[in-house]
C-alpha cells in the first residue's frame, strides 16, 4: 500500500506574473512550495542570468527568495494575506548559480493579529545554511485586504478558497 506523502504542495500556482512564484513570468524564479504543516519549503535552482559576481547568485535574488518563502509561509501558517513590512538578510556563504537549493520559512513569533515575525533559510543540498532572513509581515483578513484595493475581489476570493483563509 502507498504510504501517505509526508508533505504536500501549496496551491500557489494561481496566476500570474510574480517574479518569485509566477508560473507565467519567463524571467522569474517560478518557485513552487511544499509544506509539512510546520514550515514551508521550496527547491530551487537559481538560473545563470541571476548571477552577481563570477558564478555566484546576486544577493538581491537571495533576498527575494527569502522574502517569497517567508511570505508564503506566513500566508499558509497564519491563514492571512500578507504584505512584507521589512526584511533583513545575512549572507553567510556565497551561493553558486545552477545548484539545487532549499528555501525554508517558518514563524518566529506572532506579534498580534496584524503582524508576524518570520524567519527564512537558504540551504545547499548538504543542509549547510548559505543565507538567513528575518522578516516582519503585516497580516490582512480578506475584508481588510479588499479595502486596501491592491488586489481584485476575484483574486482574493480565490486565495481565500484555496488557503482556507
Ligand atoms: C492588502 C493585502 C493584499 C494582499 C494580497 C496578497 C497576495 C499575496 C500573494 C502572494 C504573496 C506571497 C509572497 C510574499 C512575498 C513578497 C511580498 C511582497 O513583496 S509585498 C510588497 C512589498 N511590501 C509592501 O509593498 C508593503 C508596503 N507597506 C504598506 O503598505 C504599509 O506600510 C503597511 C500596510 C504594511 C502598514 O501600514 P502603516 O504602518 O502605515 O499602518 P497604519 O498607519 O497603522 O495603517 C494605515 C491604514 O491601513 C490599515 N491597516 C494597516 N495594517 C493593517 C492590517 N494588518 N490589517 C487591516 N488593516 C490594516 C489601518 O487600519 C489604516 O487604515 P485607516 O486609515 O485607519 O482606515
Amino acid at each position: 500500500m502507498d504510504q501517505p506523502k509526508p508533505y504536500r504542495e501549496l496551491p500557489t500556482r494561481l496566476s500570474h506574473g510574480c517574479f518569485g512564484c509566477g508560473s507565467e513570468n519567463p524571467h522569474g524564479l517560478r518557485m513552487i512550495f511544499h509544506t509539512d504543516e510546520k514550515s514551508v519549503f521550496s527547491e530551487i535552482v537559481i538560473p545563470d542570468h541571476m548571477v552577481g559576481w563570477k558564478n555566484f547568485a546576486h544577493g538581491g535574488i537571495l533576498s527575494t527568495i527569502l522574502d517569497e518563502i517567508m511570505g508564503w509561509s506566513a500566508i499558509y501558517l497564519t491563514k492571512n494575506l500578507v504584505l512584507t513590512k521589512s526584511i533583513a538578510v545575512d549572507f553567510l556563504r556565497p551561493v553558486p548559480v545552477g545548484t539545487t537549493l532549499r528555501a525554508e520559512g517558518r514563524i518566529s513569533k506572532v506579534r498580534s493579529d496584524r503582524e508576524v515575525a518570520m524567519e527564512g533559510f537558504l540551504l545547499n543540498s548538504n543542509g549547510i545554511v548559505h543565507a538567513r532572513g528575518k522578516g516582519v509581515f503585516a497580516l490582512f483578513k480578506i475584508d481588510a485586504a479588499m479595502k486596501f484595493g491592491i488586489a481584485d475581489e476575484k483574486e482574493l476570493r480565490e486565495l481565500e478558497r484555496v488557503f482556507n483563509l
